[in-house]
């Protein structure tokens, strides 16, 4: 699988996402500054997490216009799988990519915490090598996570099986936290129609290394490795 991660002024998540797709796909992905306007040729585009243009204005909302954003759109429209992380996730929502927009916390303070997540579609790339319902651990630290969308919209991506990633609580883990940003019906992460595009707050490259913690995020890896190569 060949992978090609975008960098932004401001992106700081890219090296761990370099990381995770070598230590999984054998291979290294390409680096692709944002004001390029062309992408090599590509199984997975990679729009990592940070703080693009130092979030002014709005999460994403700069980033969403730098040139190279318009070969991702081209390739998606392709079909090329995207995995927009944390920032990345606000940078193709910004884009039109996916439904919705995020917004400022519930609680207007950065939340930086290993969060559960329930899986809740895995008939995708992304998520085939979980179980469904399976509860999972991703670290999360952002400060505009508040997944905000219409009540029909909400409909529509539930019914469809756009929704990938719920947060939830794990009492069972002794930890009863759930959504730590007040994102309508605690969606953590969503894919388009196609399911050929995936956004979402937390970080999966950052759970694939027992240094991590945990490894949970590793099978999305996995997934996309199997599903592209
Ligand atoms: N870790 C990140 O990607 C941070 C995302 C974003 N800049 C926020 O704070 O909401």
């Amino acid at each position: 699988m060949k992978a090609a991660i975008v960098v932004f002024p401001g992106s700081n998540r890219e090296r761990d996402a370099v990381a995770a797709l070598e230590a999984v796909s054998g291979t290294k992905p390409h680096l692709v500054w944002h004001r390029d306007t062309e992408l090599p040729k590509v199984d997975l585009i990679v729009v990592p997490g940070g703080f693009s243009y130092g979030d002014y204005l709005r999460s994403g909302a700069m980033a969403a216009h730098s040139p190279i954003m318009r070969e991702v759109k081209a390739r998606a429209d392709q079909g090329v799988r995207v995995l927009g992380v944390c920032n990345g996730f606000q940078i193709i929502t910004e884009a039109g990519l996916l439904p919705g927009a995020l917004m400022r916390n519930g609680a207007l303070k950065f939340v930086c915490r290993v969060q559960h997540l329930r899986v809740e579609n895995t008939d995708s790339p992304f998520t085939k090598k979980y179980a469904k319902g399976q509860i999972v651990r991703f670290p999360v630290a952002h400060g505009d996570g508040n997944y905000w969308t219409d009540a029909e919209t909400v409909k529509r991506l539930d019914g469809e099986g756009q929704v990938a990633f719920r947060y939830v609580g794990d009492e069972a883990r002794a930890d009863p936290r759930g959504n730590p940003n007040g994102s309508v019906s605690d969606i953590a992460g969503i894919f388009n129609a196609k399911r050929t595009v995936l956004g979402l707050m937390p970080h999966p490259e950052d759970a694939v290394e027992a240094l991590h913690g945990n490894t949970d995020g590793k099978p999305m890896f996995e997934g996309l490795v199997e599903a592209l190569s």
